[in-house]
């Protein structure tokens, strides 16, 4: 067995629903290139790219979903791949581009091993009562129809980060964050009661943290001590909360509706939910920075947008905390969760009961990368942790080659 670190570069591909997201990561996890493209967009060219680093010895790729099998880490070998091809139904957003990815570096450099890490695999820990839909037992048997959840290997990244920010038990202070400004005062604050979920990290399923995925996709994850308790997204990263161009929960009823008293076909009715609801249903535009310019010019079909996407994130938030029993950290993370302070605002605005407090000149000032946007002295700590998939993905590949 090779040990894990003598895997040199690895290459991470994260073909996600709006962006395909290229990384070469070095062995101790440092970025040393990074491309974003359009999510249609090929990998043409990217071993020329970075030849200038020494190459590449192993590619990493997001799936978002495994299966009930695929979990760990896999090598693709033609079995696995026939494997994956057979999941594409799952998510169709998703799985083309992400097999597509694993034939092009496969004609490009056969001679590279490459691995996929799993979405789903960080919600394997939910417990039955989070993973089970209450629909017939022979469609839960036959058709193994259950809640999975997404974005698992961002969530596994930013619970994993809030933990060191955190730091240990009984530790308030700003562990991890050296270099950020405004933070000294945090130093020392009291952390731990280990009981009440009422500002520390102690006790023997803490720290709590609840991790926030705003991106195209978004979701929410519930942590206790590493562990994914529940989460928002369900068979199919259609459940939810409001995304970009995707409707999150729907009353099925109202589906049901559509098909047998509207005459739309079920193609029509997948098409609307997929790419044609979220903020591009609400407000016309499914990008955010888009719909927060229109809100602030005064569309009302935009600003309907941002109420009825609060709206949701602030109560799935509160889903979370209480499958948890208590909250230590709120964390944001994906491209709106790093760079909208007004959708962390608003979000926090709601949840001050929780004992939520986000402090507005850390919230507006924060300029990207990882940081604490709460009030000082408030009961539940609130980051800003920067979406790093690809190192969670590099892990996965050199676990996945030392086997
Ligand atoms: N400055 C910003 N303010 C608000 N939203 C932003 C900003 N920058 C990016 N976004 C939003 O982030 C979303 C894309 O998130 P990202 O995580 O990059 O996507 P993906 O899910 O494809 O990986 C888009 O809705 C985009 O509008
Ligand atoms: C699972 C999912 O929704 O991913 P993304 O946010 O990248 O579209
Ligand atoms: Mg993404």
């Amino acid at each position: 067995m090779r040990p894990p670190g003598e895997i040199a570069n690895v290459l991470v591909v994260n073909a996600g629903s709006s962006s395909l997201k290229l990384r070469l990561l070095d062995p101790s996890g440092g970025l040393l290139w990074a491309d974003d493209r359009a999510a249609d967009d090929r990998l043409d060219g990217v071993f020329a790219q970075v030849a200038e680093f020494g190459g590449v010895r192993a590619v990493g790729h997001r799936f978002v979903h495994g299966g009930p099998t695929l979990l760990r880490p896999t090598v693709i070998d033609a079995g696995v791949e026939a494997e994956l091809r057979a999941r594409t139904s799952l998510a169709p957003l998703h799985m083309p581009a992400a097999l597509a990815g694993v034939a092009v570096v496969r004609a490009a450099a056969p001679e590279l091993a490459q691995v996929a890490c799993f979405d789903t695999a960080f919600h394997a820990s939910l417990p039955a009562a989070a993973s089970t839909y209450a629909i017939p037992a022979r469609w839960r048997e036959r058709y193994g129809i259950r809640r999975y959840g997404f974005h698992g290997l961002s969530h596994a990244y930013a619970s994993r980060r809030a933990a060191e920010l955190l730091g240990p038990p009984g530790a308030g202070g700003s562990d991890g964050l050296d270099g950020l400004d405004g933070l000294d005062g945090l130093d020392g604050l009291d952390g731990s009661d280990g009981s009440d979920g009422s500002g520390g990290s102690g006790g023997s399923d803490r720290p709590w943290v609840v991790t926030c995925h705003l991106g195209s996709g978004g979701s929410l994850a519930a942590v206790a001590a590493g562990v994914c308790r529940d989460t928002t997204m369900g068979f199919t990263p259609l459940e939810g909360l409001v995304m970009g161009t995707r409707s999150g929960s729907v009353d099925p009823g109202a589906l049901l509706w559509l098909v047998r008293q509207a005459g739309l076909s079920v193609d029509e009715v997948g098409d609307g939910l997929e790419h044609e609801s979220g903020l591009l249903g609400l407000a016309g535009s499914a990008d955010m920075r888009q719909v927060l310019a229109m809100a602030g010019a005064g569309s009302p079909s935009a600003r309907l947008a941002l109420e009825v996407y609060q709206h949701r994130l602030r109560g799935l938030v509160a889903a979370m905390v209480a499958a948890l029993g208590g909250l230590d950290a709120l964390v944001f993370t994906g491209g709106i969760g790093e760079a909208s302070a007004e959708i962390r605002a608003g979000a926090a605005a709601g949840l001050g009961f929780l004992g939520v407090r986000v402090d507005a000149t850390r919230n507006t000032g924060h300029r990207g990368g990882d940081a604490e946007i709460g009030v000082p002295d408030a009961p539940v700590r609130v980051f800003v942790v920067a979406a790093r998939e690809d190192i969670e993905i590099a892990r996965g590949v050199r676990v996945a080659l030392a086997r």
